[in-house]
């Protein structure tokens, strides 16, 4: 669906991206991460054509994109790049129908996205929220092949996240391919099948969410009545064990019987054993870290 070949880009003498290179397929639902300033939207920007740049490649449905060739990006990509341009004069409506003919396109990504209420009131008197909802139904009406949302879970409430996370799922059922950006990673970790994490201009890994959660740490969290003792008792049979409050945190894949057996032997009483797996935002943070180093 998409593929990016050695794409570079400067502002002035800084460089943005340098060396850029991905590719995913029909059907996946992306996930574009990284810090402040890594190169998330630029890399997005350059995908519709909406940047010249300065090297390099991108394709979409195996035609090319840039600032002088985009047909593809207009017939197949629907995108939600920062804020949404909305004109304050116009409903929701209205907007809409500049995206599309289809009425019946319309109804169903007013009532998706739960806009009904406000739909044919001016843009100008929406919320922060409800314009964000509006930029997403804008991206989403013309059921592209392809959709391109930077930061969409900006400014919506819980309930309309919980809503566009299904939706996403759903149209993904359907064959969409989605790139989405986002800082919320416990949100995002809800619906992508693929991570590329973008630092200083270049993609740092590309994993499957599979992957991911097969690189990630399991970790075993205990709380006794004597965890001073217990600490002791751990750390003597050399397990990778510290104290964080009240619990002790054995920080590595153990057996757990053999561990309960010393605890219990020493008549040490156990409240808590609980076990638990790094989430998507440690494991990257970790893999970034190790990267680095
Ligand atoms: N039009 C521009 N002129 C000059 N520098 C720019 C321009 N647009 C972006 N930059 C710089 O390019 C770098 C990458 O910006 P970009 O917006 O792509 O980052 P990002 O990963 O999307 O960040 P964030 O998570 O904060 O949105 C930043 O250092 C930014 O200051």
């Amino acid at each position: 669906m998409v593929q990016v070949t050695g794409l570079r880009k400067k502002f002035g003498h800084r460089i943005v991206l340098c060396d850029v290179n991905f590719e995913f397929s029909t059907g996946e639902v992306v996930g574009l991460v990284g810090p402040n300033g890594a190169g998330k939207t630029t890399i997005m920007k350059e995908l519709l054509g909406l940047l010249v740049a300065d090297a390099g490649n991108v394709q979409i449905l195996g035609q090319p994109v840039s600032v002088t060739t985009h047909t593809v990006v207009t017939q197949q990509v629907g995108a939600l790049i920062e804020r949404p341009a909305i004109y304050p004069f116009l409903s929701g409506w209205q907007h809409l129908q500049l995206m599309t003919n289809s009425v019946e396109q319309m109804m169903w990504v007013v009532q998706a996205l739960q806009m009904t209420g406000y739909i044919h009131q001016p843009a100008k008197r929406y919320s922060l929220g409800m314009k964000q909802k509006l930029g997403i139904a804008m991206a989403l009406v013309g059921r592209p092949q392809l959709v391109i949302l930077d930061e969409p879970m900006n400014g919506l409430d819980p309930q309309s996240v919980k809503r566009l996370r299904e939706l996403i799922g759903q149209l993904a059922g359907e064959g969409t391919t989605f790139l989405i950006s986002s800082h919320i990673l416990s949100e995002l970790e809800k619906v992508i099948d693929t991570v590329i994490l973008v630092d200083q201009g270049q993609v740092r890994l590309q994993r499957t969410m599979a992957q991911l959660q097969e690189s990630a740490r399991q970790s075993l969290v205990i709380q006794t009545t004597e965890n001073a003792r217990a600490l002791q008792i751990l750390l003597q049979a050399d397990y990778p064990v510290i104290q964080r409050g009240t619990d002790l945190i054995v920080t590595a894949s153990v057996a757990l019987t053999p561990l309960l057996r010393r605890l219990f032997a020493a008549d040490v009483q156990i409240s808590k054993v609980d076990q638990q797996r790094e989430d998507l935002e440690t494991v990257l943070l970790r893999l970034l870290a190790e990267g680095k180093a």
